[in-house]
Formats: C-alpha cells, structure tokens, sequence
C-alpha cells in the first residue's frame, strides 16, 4: 500500500502567504471539510494515511508538500524559501523517519521548497522559481536516485508544480505562459490555471480540484478516470491539489 503524508490545517491557515493573488477571507470550517474531503480521496484510492504532527504556529503548514521530496525511500528535506515556513520542516522530518526513510539534507545556503520538484519516471524536474534556487538544483542529484535533472525557470507562478504537473505515462500538462518550455519534451496546455496540478492516485486514476472542469473533461475524454475535489480555500492561499500531501 502507498503512503500518503498530510498535515491537518492549522488554526491560523488564514494568515498563510499570499504572494501572486489577492487575499481574500477564508472560512476555517470549509478549509477543514475540504481537507477532508481531500484526504477521503486519496485513501479511496489506496493510500495510507500519516499525519504529519501538526504546526500551528505555521500558517501554511497544510501545504506538506513543499517540507520535502520523496524518491523511492529517500527522502531531503526542503530548505522553505520563505522564511515564515522553516518551522514546518521539523515534522515532516520526523515523519519521514518514523517510516523508515533514508533522510538527507540540503549543506549549505540555499532553498528549496517540494513543490518545486515534479518527479516522472526517468526525470526529476525542478522549477528555478522565487523558492527554490541554483544552488538547491545543483545539490540535488547528489542526494537522489535520478537519472536525469531539468531545471525549469518558473516565470509567472509560485512553485513549479503550479505550472505544470505529470499524468502516469509522464507525459507534461500544464501552462506554458508560466514557465519555460524550452528544455521540455512538450507540454499539454490546460485550459484552467488550476487544471496545471494533477496528482497521480493510479495508474489510470488522475486527482483534480473542482475549480478545473474543463481539464477534467479532457482528461477524460483521453480515457483517464478523473476524481474531483473541491480545494477553493486552500487555492486562497496559492495552493493546489499535489501541495496537500507527499505520496510515498
Ligand atoms: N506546492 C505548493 O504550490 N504549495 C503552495 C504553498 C502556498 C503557500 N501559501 C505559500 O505561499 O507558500
């Protein structure tokens, strides 16, 4: 059985960072039913749940992703490029281990935050965004089993990962107004912003949030069978369905 790490929204979830939207007021209860709902379909599909301990103190620490990166059984610990977040990481460290994971950290001055690194079968791709740096994607290859290493300038958006994502065939989907394209092997355009995150439940199975129909229709028309979720408090806040878990 996979594992999938989530980590509980915090009480102050609406504080979380906002850096390319508007801040609008959020509604805790929802966040939480969402969450739930989230999670709900990530076991429906046969994952284990680990709760990270929570982080109250963290606004953005339901955004689990980006605490880390996960390859097989080893794992490194994200260095957050936004300082408000470093004390999300210690949790999700001791997760990770609590699963038996190989644990490496990043030496050195950099950052590096998880949604910035998509994985497919044979490439690690890793978005040179405003959290993740030169210094983190040079280091990277060192600590995991990887093949090949691409990096992705991220031109419009906050992490890689809300640009572009993979469906299983590791084919790309995603918005190329956002990111550079030119070291791709090509990219599939989603007609929704949110429709560029897509978690990988099996391997015919797609997770979309709600907000992203008209990929969803697409996507399965091409055959895939699609689950939808509603995340709207947590896009408040910049977030997207991969930013709410680590699949392991
Ligand atoms: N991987 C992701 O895209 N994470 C979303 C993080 C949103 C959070 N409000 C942040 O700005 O860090």
């Amino acid at each position: 059985m996979r594992t999938a790490l989530v980590r509980a929204p915090g009480p102050r979830l609406a504080d979380g960072l906002v850096t390319h939207r508007e801040r609008r007021p959020l509604d805790l209860a929802l966040a939480r039913a969402q969450h739930e709902a989230y999670t709900g379909a990530l076991a429906e599909a046969g994952f284990g749940l680990h709760w990270v301990e929570p982080a109250d103190d963290c606004p953005d620490a339901v955004f689990v992703e980006d605490t880390a990166v996960v390859c097989g059984d080893r794992a490194v610990l994200a260095r957050p490029g936004a300082p408000e977040r470093a004390g999300e990481v210690a949790g999700t460290e001791r997760a990770l281990r609590g699963l038996g994971l190989d644990v490496r950290t990043l030496d050195g001055e950099c950052a590096l935050d998880g949604g910035d690194v998509l994985q497919t079968s044979d490439t690690l791709y890793v978005g040179r965004s405003g959290r993740t740096d030169d210094d983190a994607l040079c280091r990277l290859p060192s600590l995991l089993p990887v093949r090949r290493v691409v990096g992705v300038k991220v031109l419009g958006a906050l992490h890689l990962k809300s640009a572009m994502t993979a469906l299983p065939d590791g084919s790309l989907i995603g918005l190329p107004d956002l990111i550079d394209t030119s070291g791709l092997p090509g990219l599939r355009v989603a007609p929704e912003a949110s429709g560029a995150g897509v978690v990988v439940l099996g391997e015919d199975h797609l997770l979309l949030a709600a907000s992203a129909p008209r990929t969803a229709a697409l996507l399965r028309a091409d055959g895939w069978r699609v689950t939808t979720v509603d995340i709207s408090e947590f896009e408040a806040l910049e977030g997207s369905v991969t930013c709410l878990s680590i699949l392991v």
